[in-house]
């Protein structure tokens, strides 16, 4: 009561609000934000207005936005028992069939059980189980990118997608064709679409646009979350028959999935708890794949666009690894420039620059500023990626930043990007050792440079973000060949089989005591 009396005193006044243009009557402030790049405006208004925590209002919708890690962490963090719901935007997240999804789901019990069947799979320890899969995926995309360089972007995309199938449901993917991929591509494209900030916005506030008729402009909404509710519902089904067929044939490894049946077998596996798996199954599956095969999109521009930071990286890994074998994860004490460019990745240009938006369950007071009970609250991570103080030229592509004086990694694993609080990126131990067992082996073996056109000269990159929410450079033209001028299929696979004998015994003689991870 109190905090709803204090609330209509600070919009009427607007003295306990931080800082932010002034909202229109009814649109608020949608024309002051870029719409394909909404970070970049947040991030300019706080600079604007020298506060790191800013209002905006949108079509009636309350927004926060934080541009700094310590706010962030004072609210999302010290504060997380009030600031760990989600806005509910009940028309688009049902109409687009999205209430499955664990990363929508309101702070409640629900989510708790949710969050509880990631835990047990995805945890620090538990996701080193995954390891020698990761990296066998690692090798397959070294083998795809061989043959076909120019479908980089598929193979990204296929080894993101191959990695989190096999974790999840002990899925074996096999091309970028294989069925379960493509519908997990189309799913997550449709997802991506249809969270976008702004279009949620504008379809949570006019309801009716989902019920005009197809031939009107504008009415392709309804199509799109026919597609999307169709698509997210075979995704729900597939994972889980394909584990419950694995199972009855008893040919399924350690997954998610299994894991949790056979942990709760002596539960009821119906009702609540098989929907649970099921759900959690789908999210995993959209929201693994897509953050992390644009976060290699992202590596693969900055190597494109920085060739003394890919030569640096290739020394070293010749230094320790050499030439007759593949690096894995024993290698990777050893290596801390790779480990640099990993995060340097993650700050250059965040996937999720907006993160998934918060949501307070009571009104709060912060530094003298009124936020009500149900506002919206977003972590600005492109804002904080852009701190001039932690990073100098925050444009700049510079992996060093993260190395001591004595070349070893220091303590910011920019642990922003993957989220903040009791709702942070439950996938992020499993994230991060996708990115660096790509990223390690690409280096490895291939080199990457700008392409050129039929005089011979370099053609210019002018990279193009893609925008919804989440963002990465659209494909762009390069060059990836292999470092070693007689590479073949054959040699690359036999390099491949040789690296995983002679390593095999690694994962057994070194438990979970030598974790090296960035959290
Ligand atoms: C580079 C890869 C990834 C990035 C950058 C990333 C980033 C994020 C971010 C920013 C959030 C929102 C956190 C918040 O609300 O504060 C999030 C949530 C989430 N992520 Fe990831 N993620 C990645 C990979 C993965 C993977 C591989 C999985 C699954 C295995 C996954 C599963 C989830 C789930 C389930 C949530 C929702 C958590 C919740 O609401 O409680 N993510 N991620």
């Amino acid at each position: 009561q109190v905090g709803n009396l204090l609330w209509k005193k600070a919009r009427k006044t607007r003295q306990l609000l931080p800082p932010g243009p002034r909202p229109l009557p009814f649109l608020g402030n949608l024309l002051d934000i870029e719409a394909h790049a909404p970070w970049i405006s947040y991030a300019e208004w706080g600079a604007m207005y020298g506060c790191d925590l800013v209002y905006s209002r949108v079509l009636g919708q309350e927004i926060f936005v934080i541009n700094s890690e310590k706010v962030a962490k004072d609210l999302l963090e010290k504060r997380a028992y009030n600031y760990s719901d989600r806005p509910y935007f009940d028309h688009v997240i049902d109409r687009f069939g999205l209430s499955f999804s664990s990363v929508f789901l309101p702070y409640g019990d629900l989510w708790r059980m949710h969050r509880r069947l990631f835990q047990q799979s995805f945890r620090n320890y538990a996701s080193l189980h995954y390891r020698p899969m990761q990296l066998r995926k690692a090798r397959q995309l070294l083998l795809q990118l061989l043959s076909t360089p120019e479908s980089y972007a598929d193979h990204f995309q296929t080894y993101a997608a191959a990695i989190v199938m096999s974790a999840v449901c002990g899925y074996e993917v096999t091309s970028c064709t294989d069925p379960l991929v493509m519908m997990a591509k189309q799913t997550v494209d449709l997802t991506v679409g249809a969270t976008a900030p702004r279009k949620v916005a504008i379809l949570n506030a006019f309801p009716f646009l989902f019920r005009l008729p197809l031939w009107l402009p504008g009415a392709n909404v309804k199509h799109d979350a026919f597609r999307c509710r169709r698509s997210t519902q075979n995704m729900l089904e597939t994972a889980y028959r394909i584990v419950q067929e694995k199972m009855h044939l008893r040919t399924v490894g350690p997954c998610m999935v299994s894991d949790s049946l056979r942990r709760f077998k002596n539960r009821d596996a119906t009702g609540k708890f098989e929907a649970a798996i099921k759900d959690t199954s789908a999210t995993a599956f959209c929201a693994g794949s897509e953050t992390t095969s644009a976060t290699l999109l992202v590596f693969l521009l900055a190597m494109v666009l920085h060739p003394r930071v890919q030569e640096r990286a290739q020394l070293e890994i010749d230094s320790i690894v050499g030439t007759n074998r593949l690096p894995d994860f024993s290698d990777r004490p050893s290596l801390p420039y790779i480990d640099a460019i990993v995060r340097e990745t993650l700050r250059w240009h965040p996937v999720a620059p907006l993160g998934v938006p918060h949501a307070t369950t009571s009104a709060d007071v912060y530094e003298g500023y009124c936020i009500p009970k149900g506002a919206t609250v977003i972590a600005n991570a492109w804002a904080m990626s852009r701190n001039e103080h932690k990073y100098p030229n925050p444009s700049e592509f510079k992996p060093e930043r993260f190395l001591t004086a004595e070349g070893k990694l220091n303590h910011d694993t920019v642990s922003f990007a993957y989220g903040f609080g009791r709702r942070i990126c439950v996938g992020r131990y499993m994230a991060d050792a996708s990115l660096w067992s790509a990223i390690v082996s690409l280096l490895a073996e291939f080199r990457f440079t700008k392409a050129q056109d039929t005089c011979g000269k370099d053609i210019k990159i002018e990279p193009q973000w893609t925008s919804g929410s989440t963002s990465h450079p659209l494909p762009f033209p390069c060059h990836i060949v292999a470092r070693s001028p007689d590479m073949t299929s054959e040699k690359l696979a036999q390099l491949s089989r040789q690296s995983t004998l002679h390593r095999g015994g690694w994962y057994k003689e070194h438990p979970p005591a030598s974790f090296v991870g960035p959290f």
